[in-house]
């Protein structure tokens, strides 16, 4: 049992709340486990995180700056641990989440970048004075975060928030709590002051004491919609915070006139199977023509997902899936694999939960031609690509767009024309072409629309919710106009 589980006012503190453990989903081990925050616990930390706001707000950025930088620093310097420590809390093949350990560093300096030319300071000059535009911090922000990228999404709000002023308190997904411990570790050492980030831990009695606490600005969360919903309904009646939300998907991908099959297929598995489908930009629905081309498409994406290699996160062999993150997530794969079964599609290559004691499952494809008007709009959160065949393009951008959601789109084919046909009508905040649809640029910004999220992106415009803007208008001494209004007299 872990008793430094907490980070609140500078000090690693036990929790006081109800046991939680953070089990490796590959082996089936509790790997961590420690007592939650109580709401008393989450209260210290909001307090210490208003405590420490005036002095850290009125830094200069490159004050802040330099605590941040030495934390990209030591983020570097140990960037094989916590790439490792991500694989092992999460299941994810160590070779991705090295990956997801560089997108950490990264995001220093290009949330330095957004930071100066998002909410940077703008003068401009006025017949009497000038008008300058400056930002400020909101305050107090909470940050929670979700178990598929444990390190690099949270790190998407909190460095941007820092480096604007604000103070945190950080919740992490209870499912990936060493992760959060790990890294908050890291700001420690990096010289961050008491209290400008608190870690609270724990499952969702600690998120609603954090969400629903008076004393905070802003929530910024990344999640699944169903609570990015609960919190949007939350801070209804609140104006005065603010509220960002990055939310789920039920992502389209259509295929259409492609002349290379093996590209095509490649990024079709590189958008429905990467991280075993857990990424929120991941292509849940695939449109494939129902012609010749399409047919061999179908039948070679069917071949290479077969023979897509799924094991161990620190197997020599590295594969390209690891383990779900949990032995419940992979039987909810399972379990809606069923139901789409039981309203008609039809299994090309059936996902299988092969061993119920852990996250494993093998990638899966079904065909839901036959059901697509009828089913289901959900976010399956895991390896299973809903095939949809198709006649007319129109129809097939009709049937992508219906869902709720509006995350990321992509178009594969070969014609211009067509793409820009795609660009114009497809609903989503990220569209490509010829591209995977996941692996996201932090230098542009990331967000969806619909139950995707609240039009506050985040990556490269995270900084705009990070601060308010101030309008002035300045003159340097008080001056009597040189024309005035009717009806004065000096
Ligand atoms: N759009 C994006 O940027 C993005 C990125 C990654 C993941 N996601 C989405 O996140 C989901 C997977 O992550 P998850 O399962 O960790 O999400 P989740 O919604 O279950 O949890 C996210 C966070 O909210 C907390 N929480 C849960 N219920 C709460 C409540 N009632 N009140 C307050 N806090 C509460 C959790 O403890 C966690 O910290 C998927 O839907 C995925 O699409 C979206
Ligand atoms: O699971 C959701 C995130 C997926 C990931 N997106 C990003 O990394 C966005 C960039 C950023 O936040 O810096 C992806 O698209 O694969």
């Amino acid at each position: 049992m872990t008793d430094t589980t907490h980070y609140i006012d500078g000090k690693w503190i036990a929790g006081l709340g109800h046991t939680i453990d953070s089990v490796d989903p590959a082996k089936n081990q509790v790997i961590w486990s420690a007592k939650a925050a109580s709401e008393a616990q989450v209260n210290d930390a909001v307090a210490a995180a208003r405590t420490a706001f005036p002095s850290w707000s009125l830094k200069t950025v490159e004050e802040r700056l330099s605590i941040i930088k030495k934390f990209a620093e030591l983020l570097a310097e140990n960037k094989q641990s916590l790439a490792k420590i991500i694989a092992k809390e999460t299941g994810k093949p160590e070779w991705e989440t090295a990956t997801e350990a560089a997108a950490m560093m990264g995001k220093i300096a290009i949330s330095e970048k957004a930071y100066h030319e998002r909410t940077g300071t703008v003068e401009n000059a006025m017949p009497v004075g000038q008008a300058i535009i400056r930002h400020k911090p909101h305050g107090v922000v909470a940050v929670f975060g979700p178990y598929n990228f444990p390190g690099h999404l949270p790190n998407g709000h909190i460095v941007p928030a820092l480096i604007a002023g604000n103070t945190v308190v950080f919740k992490p997904s209870d499912l990936t709590p060493m992760v959060a411990e790990f890294t908050v570790q890291l700001w420690q050492k990096a010289g961050l002051p008491a209290g400008v980030l608190n870690l609270v831990q724990g499952q969702v009695e600690t998120g609603k004491a954090l969400a629903s606490h008076q004393n905070i600005d802003g929530l910024f969360f990344t999640g699944s919609s169903r609570t990015g919903k609960i919190l949007h309904e939350q801070f209804a009646g609140h104006p005065g915070k603010i509220l960002a939300l990055e939310m789920g998907g039920n992502n389209p991908l259509i295929v259409k006139g492609v002349a290379d099959i093996d590209a095509a297929v490649h990024d079709i598995v590189q958008s429905a199977f990467v991280t075993s489908g857990q990424r929120c930009t991941c292509a849940r629905r695939l449109f494939i023509e129902s012609n010749e081309q399409g047919d061999k498409i179908l039948a070679r994406l069917l071949e290479v997902t077969k023979a897509i290699k799924v094991g161990h996160y620190d197997a020599e062999e590295q594969p390209f899936m690891g383990a779900m993150i949990s032995a419940a997530a992979a039987a909810g794969m399972a379990s809606a694999q069923q139901d789409l079964l039981n309203l008609g599609a039809k299994s090309l290559l059936k996902l299988e939960h092969t061993d119920t004691d852990t996250g494993f499952v093998t990638p899966g494809i079904i065909d839901v031609t036959d059901i697509v008007t009828e089913m289901p709009d959900e976010e399956h959160f895991g390896p299973l690509l809903k095939v949809v065949r198709y006649t007319d393009f129109d129809t097939a951008i009709e049937q992508a767009n219906n869902t709720s959601f509006g995350l990321s789109a992509g178009l594969l084919g070969d014609s211009k024309e067509d793409y820009d046909y795609f660009l114009a009508r497809i609903r989503a905040g990220i569209v490509n072409w010829n591209r995977p649809i996941t692996g996201a640029s932090s230098a542009a910004p990331f967000g969806g629309i619909g139950e995707s999220g609240n039009h506050r992106a985040s990556a490269y415009y995270a900084a705009d919710y990070c601060a308010y803007p101030v309008a002035s208008v300045e003159l340097d001494v008080v001056t009597l106009p040189s024309t005035l209004s009717p009806g004065l007299t000096f």
